[in-house]
């Protein structure tokens, strides 16, 4: 089993400083890791296509140029790959990019997509030799559906069961050899079984400040638009180190830059744009920082539990837990005790508080 995992201290070089929530438009929310319809437009475009346009998470890329080319020297399909990750940090375009390094078709479905076994057999028996066939959010497979994968996997055979009761018999189809690409963003909801057919699995982790930096200064290439270092940087310490959202800042600056200065985007620009939609320092929006307020100014050093956060700061349980926390448990801002939750004194620093004397 092939494990690579590409972790490096991200933060390391975000700026530490007091953000309070500025005045501006509120709605949407701009900071979540997930596809919105808002991507849809220029995620294609903006997709790198080859390994060299993929920038950072080094160790996975040098690991598959390995890899591919081996397999490709010995003439056999590649080993199949498994990607997890966080939304937005770039599995599905992994999956693209190993099928072009390739040079090989990619058939793409997901999880969800399979209902039923008949599904996946037409699937597997419509690939071409050296095919990638890429499954995304894969941990959503069902266990039947599962069941006909592993021979697939192993063997590359499916099993097909014909007839019914004490009559029924299997016969075995071979299929062409294949590479099964798949993503997931709950590498923990893969059973066992999945998990070991995979040869070769990448986690990916989110990105350093200077990668993304380095994503927006090419995706604004790609949308013609003027930007310097400064202003690539800035939009990258705030875009929490997911490349999804690193091109979803850009386009917004983009847009008032348009709107408010020349068009080219320029530090002032880019600090005012975030400013106005209300992107602070560290990434954080309005919702965050009303999070983080409600525990350090209402609950003032005290733990306190999920619902009562949540109906102070008006926003559904489920939502607060999944959408908002994790990045704030991420960046050290809040913690989860037994007793409930805490804002740390990162949180007090950030928000340009005194901490309670008993932090
Ligand atoms: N390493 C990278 N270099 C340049 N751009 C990237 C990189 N990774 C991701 N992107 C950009 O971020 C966008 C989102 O990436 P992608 O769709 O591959 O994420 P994902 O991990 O599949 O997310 P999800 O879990 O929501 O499916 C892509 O359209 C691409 O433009
Ligand atoms: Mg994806």
């Amino acid at each position: 089993m092939w494990e690579a995992d590409d972790s490096r201290d991200l933060w390391d070089d975000v700026p530490q400083r007091s953000a309070g929530a500025a005045q501006g438009v509120r709605g949407d929310r701009f900071v979540t890791g997930s596809l919105t319809s808002d991507d849809l437009d220029v995620e294609r475009s903006l997709r790198p296509q080859k390994l060299d346009d993929y920038c950072g998470q080094d160790h996975i890329k040098e690991s598959l140029r390995i890899l591919i080319e081996a397999a490709q020297s010995r003439g056999e399909c590649l080993d199949h790959v498994i990607f997890s990750g966080p939304p937005g940090l770039g599995k599905t375009t992994l999956a693209t990019v190993v099928a072009n390094e390739l040079g090989s078709q990619i058939k793409t479905t997901s999880g969800p997509a399979i209902a039923r076994t008949g599904d996946l057999a037409a699937i597997l028996t419509n690939l071409q030799p050296g095919d990638v066939l890429f499954i995304d959010e894969i941990h959503r497979l069902n266990h039947s559906v599962e069941e006909v994968l592993y021979p697939a996997m192993e063997d590359f055979a499916l099993d097909i069961v014909i007839g019914k009761g004490p009559a029924a018999r299997s016969i075995r189809l071979e299929i062409p050899h294949f590479t099964l690409v798949g993503a997931t963003t709950r590498s923990g909801m893969l059973t066992g079984p999945l998990r070991d057919r995979f040869g070769i699995s990448f986690r990916l982790d989110y990105y350093s400040v200077r990668d993304l930096a380095q994503i927006v200064v090419r995706s604004a290439t790609i949308l013609n638009v003027a930007i310097d270092q400064d202003s690539a940087e800035e939009i990258a310490s705030r875009s929490r180190g997911t490349p999804r959202l690193a091109n979803r800042l850009l386009k917004r600056v983009r847009d008032y830059a348009q709107v408010r200065g020349g068009g080219d985007i320029d530090l002032p620009i880019t600090r005012e744009a975030l400013e106005f939609f209300e992107i602070d320092e560290l990434g954080l929006d309005w919702m965050d920082i009303r999070i983080l307020e409600t525990l350090a100014r209402t609950f003032r050093g005290r733990a306190v539990g999920l619902s009562t956060l949540a109906s102070a700061v008006g926003e559904d349980p489920a939502t607060l837990e999944d959408v908002y926390e994790p990045y704030l448990l991420q960046r050290g801002l809040m913690v989860r005790t037994k007793h409930g939750r805490m804002a740390t004194l990162a949180a007090y620093d950030h928000l340009g508080m005194e901490p309670p004397t008993n932090l």
